[in-house]
């Protein structure tokens, strides 16, 4: 049965047309999905693997997970057919010659650990280039499991899938998006298409919901880090690249890596606002400029607001709107990461950093740990929804 899944965007299904020269990515469907601010769980930057296939023969299952979108060279062949920028299967058979189509149920899946375990709110089905060769069909599920199984665990009988996509017709060369109603928290993903063919991209986007254990053994981590729960609320430019590269894990690698804002020809200034993991006593704060050299922010601050509190504790004193300034406008150097302790810890649920004029920051990191009343909300969020 082929489930029919209501939407408020524009649902693509049936062939894309050939390939007709020039822009490759002229005819390409996508709308714009209320989810795709939330973070992408199976960011192949955040740890996420297509840790199985059953079958990959055209192209491999790890281009599912590429952070960059599809490409597509037109001349581009190998040995064992067109060179795709995703993952596709054989086309599958029947049983005899009187019968050489696939069965109803036939069908090619992949098994994916998220980078971040979470819950799911959306997911989009990205059949970029795929045309005549995409499937007619994807669905989606997801497990909890804990620790780092093997592809043979999670196969195994043991685990519990939850459907987060009924079996559902998806088009060719179209970003096919779909919203999840909340549910439990996942760890991995089986990707299924029916009966075979060709998906460039899988993108699940969710809340991170870190463990809270793991978070309470470390003491101090950074509360504003992707995998640990924060996220981006809001960004005064996202004209270069996406702000929330400044909560990435790791370094910055290159330019387009951090967060670079578009030249100010006005008197303003921009900024980017942050929820935090949870409620949260922060003690030292870093701000990195790697790779920004002629464009790296003139000067920053950083400000943070405890929007579950009562009376603001730690040092300094909030504005009247409940912002804190914990590091005054400081000169940044191009390049160079910056580190500064507060002079006393600061509570905070939300935190905002500014930069004079425009410019950018790779990366920002707020270390501190979690009050109790924080840790409690995690702990609520991390136990198990019975679905
Ligand atoms: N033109 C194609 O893409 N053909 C085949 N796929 C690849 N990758 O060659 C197929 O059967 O779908």
């Amino acid at each position: 049965m082929t489930a029919q899944h209501p939407s408020p965007w524009p649902r693509f299904s049936g062939p894309a047309a050939p390939y007709g020269g020039g822009d490759p990515y002229a005819d390409y469907r996508t709308a714009d999905f209320p989810f795709a601010g939330l973070t992408d769980l199976a960011d192949r930057r955040l740890g996420a693997g297509v840790v199985a296939a059953n079958d990959e023969f055209f192209a491999q299952r790890e281009n599912l997970l590429l952070p960059e979108r599809p490409l597509f060279d037109p001349e581009h062949f190998g040995h064992k057919g067109k060179i795709m920028d995703g993952w596709e299967t054989r086309r599958r058979r029947g049983p005899s010659a009187g019968q050489p189509w696939p069965a109803a149920e036939d069908h090619d899946w992949a098994l994916i650990r998220l980078g971040a375990p979470g819950v799911v709110r959306g997911i989009v089905v990205d059949t970029a280039h795929f045309r005549g060769n995409h499937p007619q069909a994807v669905s989606v599920e997801g497990a909890s499991v804990s620790g780092s199984p093997a592809p043979k665990e999670l196969l195994s009988d043991g685990v519990r899938w939850t459907t987060l996509l009924p079996r559902t017709p998806v088009g060719g060369h179209a970003a096919n998006g779909f919203a999840v109603p909340a549910g439990r928290r996942l760890t991995h993903l089986r990707l299924s298409q029916y009966p075979d063919g060709g998906i460039a991209r899988l993108r699940v986007y969710g809340d991170v919901v870190p463990d809270p254990g793991w978070l309470e053994a470390l003491g101090t981590f950074d509360v504003v880090a992707l995998e640990n729960g924060g996220r981006v609320e809001d960004a005064s430019d996202r004209f270069y690249s996406p702000a929330a590269n400044t909560i990435r894990p790791g370094r910055s690698r290159k330019m387009d890596d951090g967060w670079e804002t578009r030249r100010r020809r006005d008197r303003g200034h921009d900024w980017i606002r942050y929820r935090l993991t949870g409620q949260a006593l922060i003690r030292a704060l870093e701000i990195d400029t790697a790779y920004l050299k002629g464009n790296s922010a003139g000067w920053a601050s950083v400000s943070v607001r405890d929007a579950e509190g009562g009376a603001a504790e730690g040092a300094g004193t909030s504005g009247a709107d409940g912002w804190r300034e914990i590091l005054p406008r400081t000169r940044l150097q191009p390049d160079t990461e910056h580190r500064f302790v507060l002079p006393a810890p600061v509570i905070g649920t939300h935190a905002r950093v500014d930069v004079f004029p425009d410019g950018g920051i790779s990366r920002l990191r707020l270390f501190g740990s979690l009050t109790e009343q924080g840790a409690t909300a995690l702990a609520a969020r991390h136990r198990e929804p019975a679905d």
